[in-house]
């Protein structure tokens, strides 16, 4: 298959080198250098065991997206430059957004009336090194479910390796929720506390917090099976301990973070935030204070 994915950060390194593997992959950039570097030394892959591979691969910083199937791999907040973009393409694609969060579900809604969208959810751990060198810090899988009516059984088999895999979901909204339930409860506790993920469950009274922000947050979602949903929470916890969070890595390099697709997508769905979900609102105040400070 013809693949472009649009972003060269940590997650589009990591799937142009896997994806690669079997399909032609374009990588689109944002900056020349990128593409110029990528061109010239192609994509390196670090993994946890220490081994480097390197596997070459074409990059362009052109928004005019050539491929039939292509995969967003922008944060959300660089959605609307793209979804532009993707607005004026002629023919109908595929598009597969993997953001946090959920709060890009109205760009999706809107392209979906001219374009297949789909949905990801990725499991794996990556940090962009350079500009073409990406370490894996976390093994996992990418699930997949169809924002509307696109075929995302048939599309998960088509990109599924075992070196790499992909899960189909068949309730997309479900399958983002259960994500956004897991990085709410993690993401801005371990940012405002400056703590590693493990924390949030060996301090006894950083996990009673988490657990008042769970309640709210389970509650707005109305996901179903409560206590499942609270293990599953802790057990992300325990198996990403040394992690910091994405959330945490923002603020202390002073990037901007994904607080809106995060909390900020619960207060909008929240009818009476300030009295239903007081901590939720708290929080996402505290990290848009401190992404300003
Ligand atoms: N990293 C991880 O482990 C995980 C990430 N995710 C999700 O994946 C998404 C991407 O995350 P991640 O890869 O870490 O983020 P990064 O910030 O590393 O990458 C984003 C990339 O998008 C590029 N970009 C921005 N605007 C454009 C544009 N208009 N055209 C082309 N490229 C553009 C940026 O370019 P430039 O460098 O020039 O700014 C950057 O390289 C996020 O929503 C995140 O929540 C989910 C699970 C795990
Ligand atoms: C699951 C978790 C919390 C792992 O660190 C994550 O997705 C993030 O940091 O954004």
């Amino acid at each position: 298959m013809e693949i472009g994915i649009i972003g060269s950060g940590a997650i589009g390194l990591l799937f142009g080198f896997h994806l690669s593997e079997n399909h032609s992959v374009r990588l689109y950039t944002r900056r020349k250098e990128q593409a110029e570097a990528l061109n010239r030394d192609g994509i390196v892959l670090k993994n946890l065991t220490g081994d480097n591979r390197q596997r070459k691969i074409s990059a362009d910083t052109s928004d005019n997206y050539q491929e039939e199937f292509l995969i967003v791999a922008v944060k959300q907040y660089q959605l609307k430059e793209i979804a532009a973009s993707l607005k004026g393409c002629r023919e109908r694609k595929k598009l597969l957004f993997l953001q946090n969060g959920m709060d890009h579900l109205s760009i999706l809604k809107e392209l979906s009336q001219q374009h297949d969208c789909y949905a990801g959810v990725v499991e794996h751990g990556a940090r962009k090194e350079s500009e073409n060198t990406v370490k894996h810090t976390g093994m996992g899988k990418t699930n997949l479910g169809s924002f509307g009516t696109g075929a995302a059984e048939e599309l998960a088999l088509q990109l599924d390796s075992p070196a790499f895999p992909f899960q189909w979901k068949e309730n997309c909204r479900v399958m983002l929720a259960e994500k956004l339930l897991i990085n709410t409860c993690i993401n801005p506790l371990t940012a405002l506390l400056g703590i590693k993920n493990g924390e949030l469950i060996s301090n006894s009274q950083y996990n009673l917090m988490m657990r008042s922000v769970f309640e709210e947050a389970f509650a707005i979602l109305k996901l179903t099976d409560k206590e499942k949903s609270w293990d599953k929470v802790q057990e992300i916890c325990a198996k990403t301990h040394h992690n910091v969070s994405s959330m945490l890595a923002d603020i202390q390099s002073g990037r901007v973070t994904e607080i809106d697709a995060i909390l900020g997508y619960l207060i909008k769905l929240s009818p009476f935030p300030e009295t239903n979900a007081p901590i939720i609102v708290f929080l996402y105040r505290s990290i848009k204070g401190k992404e300003t400070s």
